[in-house]
């Protein structure tokens, strides 16, 4: 038997188990106990909780999560391949999937990509959500410019890195964006994800689909100030030069708790590069 047809009491129970907390594990035991193949069985769980959420987003419920990228930590190890270089985890939290490394970066490389955009910085713009266009924002008092991807060695080599780490294809991400912030400059918390309910999300999305995860490497170490702040979770992240944060949102909602914020520059200046990685191929 390789199918086996839902029935209306088999979705509800199905739904119900999910609800009470139990996981796929306990949920695929239950019916394999009581006769279930295990292919037919798990095609059944991902039917009937896909249709739940689905007709949850409709009643106004978040928005179905989607596949994310991921750092893989097998075994829990802490020095990561990232293919022509090793990085170490520094810190790592499951909700919201934050990650921390070390070295992503040689020191070397983090001046290379500084000098490459230092001639091509631009008071920083956000994205206007009402029409898809780009508009300078109080609230981002940085200076930004974007490469294309594979522009050149550093950066290609950067994003090479972060697709192997997070086992995401090159061509899910957008160009390099690098942001430098003097004494005083910040960006307020903001979630990276496009808003679906927006009218300039439309064409955005038409590119690759959403944004799903970010990755800010530090090129720079600023003398005081400039940390990333999670305000959803009361997390700072310190901005050190050859580290990198990645975070993941697998639905465009605060649900996932991705508010985030360059916090100001007391002392010093800060420069980072911003990698975001796209559900799909970013043309
Ligand atoms: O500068 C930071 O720490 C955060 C940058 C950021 O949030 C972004 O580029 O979207
Ligand atoms: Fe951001």
């Amino acid at each position: 038997m390789t199918s086996q047809s839902i029935t209306p009491e088999l979705r509800a129970w199905i739904v119900s188990q999910a609800q009470a907390g139990h996981g796929p594990e306990a949920l695929l035991t239950s019916m394999r106990a009581s006769g279930w193949e295990e292919d037919a069985a798990l095609q059944a769980m991902e039917t009937a909780l896909s249709g739940f959420l689905a007709e949850q987003h409709k009643a106004g419920g978040p928005p179905v999560p989607i596949a994310v990228p991921d750092i893989a930590q097998p075994a829990g190890v802490n020095v990561l391949d990232a293919g022509d270089r090793e990085v170490r985890v520094v810190m790592a939290m499951r909700n919201p999937r934050v990650v921390v490394v070390s070295g992503l970066l040689s020191d070397d490389e983090c001046d290379e990509l500084v000098a490459l955009a230092a001639p091509r910085m631009a008071r920083s713009e956000t994205v206007d959500v009402a029409t898809g266009g780009n508009e300078v924002n109080a609230a981002r008092t940085s200076r930004g410019m974007f490469f294309e991807r594979g522009e050149n060695e550093v950066a290609r080599k950067l994003e090479a890195r972060i697709a192997k780490l997070l086992d995401w294809p090159v061509d899910h991400g957008e160009g390099l964006q690098v942001l430098h912030y003097g004494p005083g400059a910040e960006y307020r918390p903001h979630h990276d994800y496009f808003d679906p309910a927006q009218p300039g999300s439309v064409p955005i999305l038409k590119r690759g689909g959403q944004r799903v995860a970010t990755v800010v490497t530090y090129l720079n170490t600023p003398l005081a100030g400039g940390g990333t702040t999670f305000p959803d979770v009361a997390l700072e992240v310190a901005p050190l030069k050859g580290h990198a944060v990645f975070f993941s949102y697998d639905r465009p909602h605060p649900i996932t708790r991705t508010l985030h914020g360059g916090a100001p520059v007391v002392e010093g200046e800060k420069w980072v590069a911003t990698k975001w990685l796209r559900e799909r191929v970013f043309k």
